[in-house]
């Protein structure tokens, strides 16, 4: 294992690698306590400074993942946003992400299906009510423990009133983020109708061979209707999914109204309610946020950003596994 001086200096010992994003590798580790963790550790080409926007979205992940806390965001332990010692410890989870529960063409069973959006839509609630957007919501960061859904990967989040960039990965993207306008309450409902699709239909709503193609999907085809490709879905539900895929943010629903359905549509599956925060403090508001962000932050771009110059934390066309 390799020597991750601050971690180790904060008692953490890495244990084995679990995987690689565009920012940082992640290890299975063990804190001071005895604890099993996650061990995120910054690139070491990022923390040389051969690539700021990843150091810069590692930082920004770990500020943001320190500061918030609830039962459907992940919880991070602890960290250090710079230098050649940045590193993040978080809860771990043995069940691995939402992507690798999903077969392409197989939707969930509806109550598991409906549980599991129910997590994500509280965990968004609960950041829009801090004045936070999340701005990457798909299967890849959403983690499972049981019937509990986790929100992850805080990189492209941003708090409103200080700003930020529009981001987010294609296949998840609001026609408004194609644009480069700031990200907003309503663009993360667009990224969560998006998994509804994948987690109730087996299939996204917009498929496209290029990146360009993906981006008129979006700004330009209307989703198909949610009750013709998964007709087990109630039809209120499946509306509430399709709207949430409206081209205009004024058009899709709040998460309120999502969180209600979904937990009908859950029956006991759904977990927690919206407002559980799991710390002292924190209190859920419940506020929309405004369509626009405040004044850019500085650039701040990950290593696989297409070449539309938006902020995007994952290039759909590289070859993966999972729905495509
Ligand atoms: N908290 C966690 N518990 C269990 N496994 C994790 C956890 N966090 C990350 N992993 C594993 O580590 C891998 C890399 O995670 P990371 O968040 O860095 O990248 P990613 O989300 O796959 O990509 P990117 O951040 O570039 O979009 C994941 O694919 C997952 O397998």
């Amino acid at each position: 294992m390799p020597e991750i001086p601050a971690a180790a200096a904060a008692g953490v010992q890495p244990v084995r690698l679990l995987g690689s994003g565009s920012t940082a590798h992640v290890y299975l580790a063990y804190d001071q306590g005895g604890r099993q963790v996650a061990l995120k550790v910054l690139l070491p080409a990022a923390a040389r400074q051969d690539n700021p926007g990843a150091a810069e979205m590692f930082a920004n992940e770990v500020r943001m993942t320190l500061q918030l806390r609830h039962t459907h965001l992940v919880r991070g332990y602890s960290g250090q946003a710079y230098g050649e010692g940045a590193y993040l410890t978080l809860e771990y989870f043995p069940e691995g992400s939402l992507d690798g529960q999903l077969t392409a063409g197989a939707p969930l069973p509806l109550e598991r299906g409906a549980g599991i959006l129910h997590g994500v839509a509280a965990g968004l609630h609960y950041m829009h009510g801090q004045g936070a957007v999340h701005q990457d919501v798909k299967t890849q960061n959403v983690y499972l423990d049981g019937n509990r859904a986790v929100l992850a990967d805080f990189g492209a989040s941003y708090m409103i009133a200080q700003g930020g960039r529009a981001g987010g990965s294609p296949f998840y993207m609001a026609p408004e983020i194609y644009r480069g306008e700031g990200g907003t309450a309503a663009s993360d409902v667009y990224s969560l109708g998006v998994l509804g699709y994948e987690v109730l239909a087996g299939q996204r709503p917009f498929r496209a061979e290029s990146y360009e193609d993906l981006m008129g999907e979006h700004l330009l085809t209307a989703a198909p209707a949610l009750s013709h490709i998964a007709p087990q879905v109630p039809r209120s539900l499946a509306r509430l999914l399709q709207r949430a895929l409206a081209k205009a943010p004024a058009d899709r629903p709040g998460l309120d109204e999502l969180l209600e359905a979904l937990a009908e549509a859950a029956g006991n599956q759904s977990p927690a309610p919206a407002g559980t925060a799991t710390e002292k403090g924190v209190t859920e508001s419940g506020v929309r946020l405004g369509r626009h962000a405040a004044a850019p932050a500085p650039e701040c771009r990950a290593a696989d950003e297409p070449a539309s110059g938006l902020f995007s934390r994952w290039n759909p066309f590289r070859k993966k596994g999972g729905p495509s």
